[in-house]
């Protein structure tokens, strides 16, 4: 059965990782449950905001079904608010990783066997400059040398492993004629791969010579390549409120392509959850609005919404951070940070319902019409409606799948968003 999807937040001391990890899972707004049962205490619960199936869809043959359906939308897990969906998703805390990790400095060890669980990483990196490799205070440091340093860490650990055993693996392949994906994977399965990710590794490559005639370089270019199909990464550029982040922002963002670069100030998020919570601005988690009393009263509501009034140090770092962050960015940027990873992922929400004509799951209350859209699952690029039925049905024997409009759709095909994700699963015989 297909597991969950699990992120790995990863980055050297001091990068702000715990400050993240709150400000992803720390989410005020009503979230509700999550479906996981055993929660390790490395593990945490973010929410990835997706547009949910309730802002897409009207009931079949009845377009105009009053009251819409977002109205009925009503999560069993996390939730819904105006057709935007808070799913959860498990988040790894992984220790500090330090330069010579690989030779166990630090917490290597631990770190890189962490990460063998990890579908993709977040890779926190302090763009202030603040911090030098190992985490300790100082200015002027360049922090494009993490984002080098780091993957190069992960790729050393992986091709040192691999070369103490080349010999014998080389011979062992010739030996009884495997292909070059088999013997790849009996050395990669420890560091959490599947046939397919060293398949893909091997495709990217092209490479002409067999397994046995690889050089030193050539093995080197494919360990590379295995740890970036692994380990898809996002950079969470993380400090962006600090002076001296801009001039390295722009030299990373020159190195690297942009779909793998988030900005955040995961501070700044943390810091206004905690005033919206003591009831001092107001503040949707991701948005780039804050109201303060002060704001709503000169928008003429006398009361100033109820807030409460801040002295004029806390004033003056609410109106710092929008000047810094909020004006300058959009948002903070961590909710961009789960949303960027799931992507690089390529994670693709399902919402199985039990009646595919209205959408519902369980029993409507007296007076009431039935909830729509209960679950949500997310699974990976490339699964298939098989995949997500064994994920959500288990072992039950499969009759037959149903999308919407009634329509049957083969266990072999693939599910992707606005196709296929919406589907209903009958046990039994076909
Ligand atoms: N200016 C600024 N400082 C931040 C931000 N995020 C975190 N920090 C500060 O950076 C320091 C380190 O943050 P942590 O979240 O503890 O970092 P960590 O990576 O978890 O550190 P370790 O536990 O040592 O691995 C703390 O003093 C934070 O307050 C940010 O967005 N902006």
């Amino acid at each position: 059965m297909p597991r969950d999807p699990l992120i790995a937040l990863v980055g050297k001391p001091s990068s702000g990782k715990s400050t993240s990890l709150n400000s992803l899972t720390d989410s005020f707004a009503k979230v509700g449950n999550f479906p996981f049962t055993t929660i390790d205490p490395q593990k945490a619960i973010g929410y990835l905001q997706i547009p949910c199936a309730c802002s897409r869809t009207t009931l079949p043959n009845n377009a105009a079904d009053p009251p819409p359906l977002q109205s009925r939308c009503k999560p069993n897990y996390g939730s819904c608010h105006n057709g935007v969906r808070q799913v959860p998703i498990e988040l790894l805390d992984v220790a500090g990783l330090v330069p010579g990790a690989h030779e166990g400095k630090g917490l290597g060890n631990k770190f890189l066997d962490d990460l063998r669980h990890a579908d993709a990483l977040i890779h926190v990196v302090d763009v202030s400059g603040t911090t030098d490799a190992e985490g300790k205070a100082t200015r002027g440091y360049d922090p494009s040398a993490d984002v080098a340093w780091f993957r190069d860490e992960i790729v050393r650990w992986v091709l040192g492993n691999l070369m103490q055993k080349w010999g014998g693996l080389k011979r062992r392949h010739t030996a009884i004629k495997a292909t070059a994906v088999e013997t790849l994977q009996g050395q990669f399965s420890g560091y959490g791969s599947t046939s397919a990710i060293v398949a893909k590794t091997l495709d990217q490559l092209a490479l002409k010579q067999p397994l046995q005639d690889w050089d030193n370089a050539t093995i080197e270019r494919v360990v590379n390549t295995f740890v970036d199909v692994k380990f898809p990464t996002v950079l969470a550029l993380n400090k962006i409120d600090h002076a001296d982040a801009d001039k390295n922002i722009s030299k990373i963002a020159r190195a690297e392509k942009p779909e793998r670069i988030v900005l955040c100030s995961a501070i700044s998020e943390v810091f206004l959850r905690k005033l919206a919570k003591q009831g001092f601005v107001r503040y949707v988690p991701g948005e780039e609005h804050v109201e303060t009393r002060e704001d709503l009263i000169a928008d003429g509501d006398p009361e100033g919404g109820g807030l409460k009034e801040m002295d004029e140090k806390l004033r003056t770092r609410v109106e710092n951070l929008k000047d810094m962050v909020l004006f300058r960015f959009g948002s903070t940027g961590v909710n961009q940070v789960l949303t960027r990873a799931a992507e690089v992922l390529g994670l693709v929400p399902v919402f199985p319902v039990r009646n595919i004509g209205t959408f519902g799951s369980g029993e409507a209350g007296a007076g009431e019409r039935a909830p729509v859209f209960r679950d949500c699952v997310l699974v990976g690029r490339g699964s298939t409606v098989g995949d997500v039925y064994r994920k959500v049905m288990g072992d039950a024997p499969m009759a037959y799948v149903e999308s919407v409009g009634g329509l049957r759709v083969g266990e072999d095909e693939l599910v992707a968003v606005g196709k296929n994700d919406i589907l209903s699963f009958k046990v039994g015989r076909a």
